[in-house]
């Protein structure tokens, strides 16, 4: 349970979309008339800025740590107020980020939900999946930062498939979830598709 608000992830690889669809889902749910709140992990706060800048220095448990510390700031700070107000909460990156990241990173799965016990489930889980190629290729264009997403194809194709894996287990733990293929679709298509499902969950 989340409050009277609903809390919404949008999650998966780099460059697969996650940051325009979650621009795009927030607009057309203003458009709506839901009171909106979009945010991300990490944060901008000094935690999260130390992780997205620093997988070079902070690896393994560490930055599994750091990451999870981040979380529970934000939650507290940020998306555990809003929900209480009944604003709708889309976050670009949550639990999911960390069972597959951390994973490759080396880090037990058991020690990943453990450190995360305490986080709020969210009321739907969108995991974006897609082309390996292009979505390195994109985020190549864009920048990249994060010693995660410095791999080329196969890379990305070991962290699109862990995707799959982790959607199917948080399934099993009782999060709702929602795999989306963008495949060769258009930002607005993939928000539409979204829109339509988050929809169907706000009151
Ligand atoms: N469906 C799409 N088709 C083509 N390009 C896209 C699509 N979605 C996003 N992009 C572009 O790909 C790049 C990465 O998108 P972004 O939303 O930042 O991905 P992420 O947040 O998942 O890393 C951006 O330049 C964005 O404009
Ligand atoms: C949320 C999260 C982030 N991170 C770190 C490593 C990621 O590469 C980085 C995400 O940075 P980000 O700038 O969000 O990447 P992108 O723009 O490609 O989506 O933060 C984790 O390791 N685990 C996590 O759970």
């Amino acid at each position: 349970m989340t409050g009277p608000g609903r809390f919404i992830v949008i999650d998966g690889p780099s460059g697969v979309g996650k940051t325009t669809t979650t621009a795009l889902l927030c607009d057309r749910l203003a458009e709506g008339g839901w009171e909106v709140v979009a945010t991300k992990e990490p944060t901008q706060s000094t935690l999260g800025s130390t992780a997205r800048y620093g997988t070079d220095e902070y690896r393994g448990l560490t930055l599994a740590c750091l990451v999870a510390a981040d979380r529970y700031h934000h939650l507290e700070r940020e998306i555990r107020p809003a929900l209480a107000v009944g604003k709708v909460v889309v976050c670009d990156r949550y639990l999911a980020t960390s069972l597959v990241l951390q994973r490759l990173d080396g880090v037990e799965p058991d020690f990943l939900w453990a450190i995360n016990r305490h986080i709020d489930r969210p009321d739907l889980t969108v995991i974006l999946t897609g082309d390996p190629a292009s979505s390195r290729a994109r985020a190549a264009a864009r920048g990249i930062h994060s010693r995660f997403h410095r791999g080329g194809e196969d890379a990305g194709r070991t962290e699109n498939d862990l995707y799959l894996r982790v959607a199917t287990e948080l399934s099993e733990a009782g999060f709702p979830v929602l795999v989306h293929d963008v495949r060769d679709h258009r930002p607005e298509q993939v928000a539409a598709a979204i829109f339509d499902q988050v929809r169907a969950r706000l009151p």
